[in-house]
């Protein structure tokens, strides 16, 4: 059985990359497997991360999948259990981040856990039990008009409670000051008043360090990405530039996007102002029935060896709208993503070895039409988003450099700084 210590369980890919982001930066070596691997881990790691797409799916899927990663993890012998999700908390009245968190306690036998979503160098800050993105309220920042989860209540006790049959409870910014030993006598004392999940204020990457060592003997953590810095310390790990070690990159470079994030549009903005060579995908061009892949690919071919080139179905919210208005939301959707990753495994088969992909709906659609299944979590690009590497079949089984950005990370010029990092 391997080695592993923490055996995390992620509800997405781009999310599943930003933990183990952040657990490399703390000192652990970590792969990110995905799906539910059907094979014990074959990788010499600390950390594994699961990703699943079991963030808004129904309930008893999400429990289900959530549960069948939990075993396999158990069975490569993981020391303790973290289950992430996004960083805004996104998940509705039903779910999933209650119904997960308590089917995890229960397979666990687990009688108490934390929950917060504080990722201080994303701007995810938790205050008296309230979310802030940025500088105002979750409920304000625009997550209220999230399609799928709108996030109208910045309260998280308020919004985990609904979600829950167990009572959830607060540790406050006052207590996670004084430091560990003052946060696990706030557990003890919940857990005494018959609280079973308390969500915890944390407004700086020094409250997520101080909080870390009363979190050791949980069973179970749940969390955004913020609380993994504080967790390798915890096994005697510290940060080491061995643990974000990959292979050298060589190859073309490209980037994808199928992200129509505000962050990612400014991405895009920034990539084509610096006259780089970059390629729009009409979504109604697809419908039409025009092979939009097989055109991009043929524009893509005598322009990669001079640089990295972008292909983005990348739109503003009032174009997006219009597609979905004459096409419908789910069906452009899909289409759009068919058609991002036939291009995404169009470039590696003709030699992009160093691939950015923008959005995480994206990232699993290219991920799977490449043939990954684990990803080796390597150096930081921008807060959350690291470079990664894998063997893929749309490389004949060959090394490629991969990043999977979540659509409201990194700076604006990410898509030109990220091969710099690799350089
Ligand atoms: N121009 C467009 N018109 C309509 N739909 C689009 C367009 N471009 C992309 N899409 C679709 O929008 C969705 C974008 O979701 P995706 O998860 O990839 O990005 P995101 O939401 O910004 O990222 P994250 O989940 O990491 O925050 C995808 O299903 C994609 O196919
Ligand atoms: O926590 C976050 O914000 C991200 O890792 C994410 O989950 C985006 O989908």
């Amino acid at each position: 059985m391997a080695n592993l210590l923490l055996g995390c369980i992620a509800d997405d890919f781009t999310g599943a990359t930003d933990l183990a982001n952040n657990l490399v930066r703390a000192g652990m070596r970590a792969v990110q497997t995905i799906g539910v691997p059907s094979a014990p881990l074959d990788a010499d790691v600390d950390a594994v991360v699961v990703a699943l797409k079991s963030r808004t799916i129904a309930p008893e899927g999400a429990i289900a999948q959530s549960l069948e990663a939990l075993r396999w993890l158990q069975a490569q012998g993981a020391r303790q259990i973290y289950f992430k999700y996004c960083s805004t908390f996104d998940s509705t009245p039903r779910g999933n981040i209650g119904p997960v968190t308590e089917a995890l306690m229960d397979a666990l036998g687990c009688d108490f856990t934390i929950a917060t979503p504080a990722f201080p160098d994303n701007k995810r800050t938790v205050f008296k039990g309230y979310l802030f993105a940025g500088d105002v309220l979750l409920s304000e920042s625009g997550m209220q008009n999230h399609p799928l989860t709108p996030m109208t209540d910045a309260n998280l006790v308020r919004v985990l409670q609904a979600q829950c049959t167990r009572r959830v409870g607060l540790i406050d910014h006052t207590v996670v000051a004084r430091g560990a030993a003052s946060v696990a006598e706030r557990i003890a004392q919940l857990q005494s008043d018959g609280v079973s999940i308390a969500i915890v204020d944390a407004v700086s990457n020094d409250d997520l360090v101080r909080m870390g060592p009363a979190l050791a003997s949980l069973p179970l953590l749940t969390a955004g990405s913020g609380v993994a810095i504080a967790l390798p310390a915890n096994f005697g790990l510290a940060p080491s530039a061995a643990a974000s070690a990959l292979p050298p990159a060589g190859g073309l470079r490209a980037v994808i996007s199928g992200s129509c994030s505000l962050a990612t549009n400014r991405q895009v903005l920034d990539f084509v102002r610096r006259g780089d060579a970059a390629l729009a995908v009409d979504p109604l061009r697809i419908a039409a029935g025009v092979d939009v892949a097989a055109e991009a690919l043929t524009w893509a071919a005598p322009l990669l060896d001079h640089g990295p080139v972008l292909i983005y179905s990348t739109a503003e919210a009032h174009a997006v709208k219009s597609v979905q208005g004459r096409l419908g939301a789910p069906e452009a959707g899909a289409m759009v993503e068919r058609t991002i990753a036939a291009i995404a495994r169009g470039l590696v088969e003709r030699g992009v070895r160093q691939l950015v992909i923008a959005g995480g709906e994206t990232s699993g659609a290219c991920v799977q039409a490449l043939g990954i299944d684990q990803l080796q979590i390597g150096a930081q690009i921008d807060p959350g988003v690291p470079w990664c590497h894998a063997h893929c079949a749309a490389a004949s089984g060959k090394g490629l450099h991969i990043s999977l950005k979540s659509g409201n990370f990194g700076g604006d010029s990410f898509f030109t700084h990220a091969f710099a990092v690799l350089d």
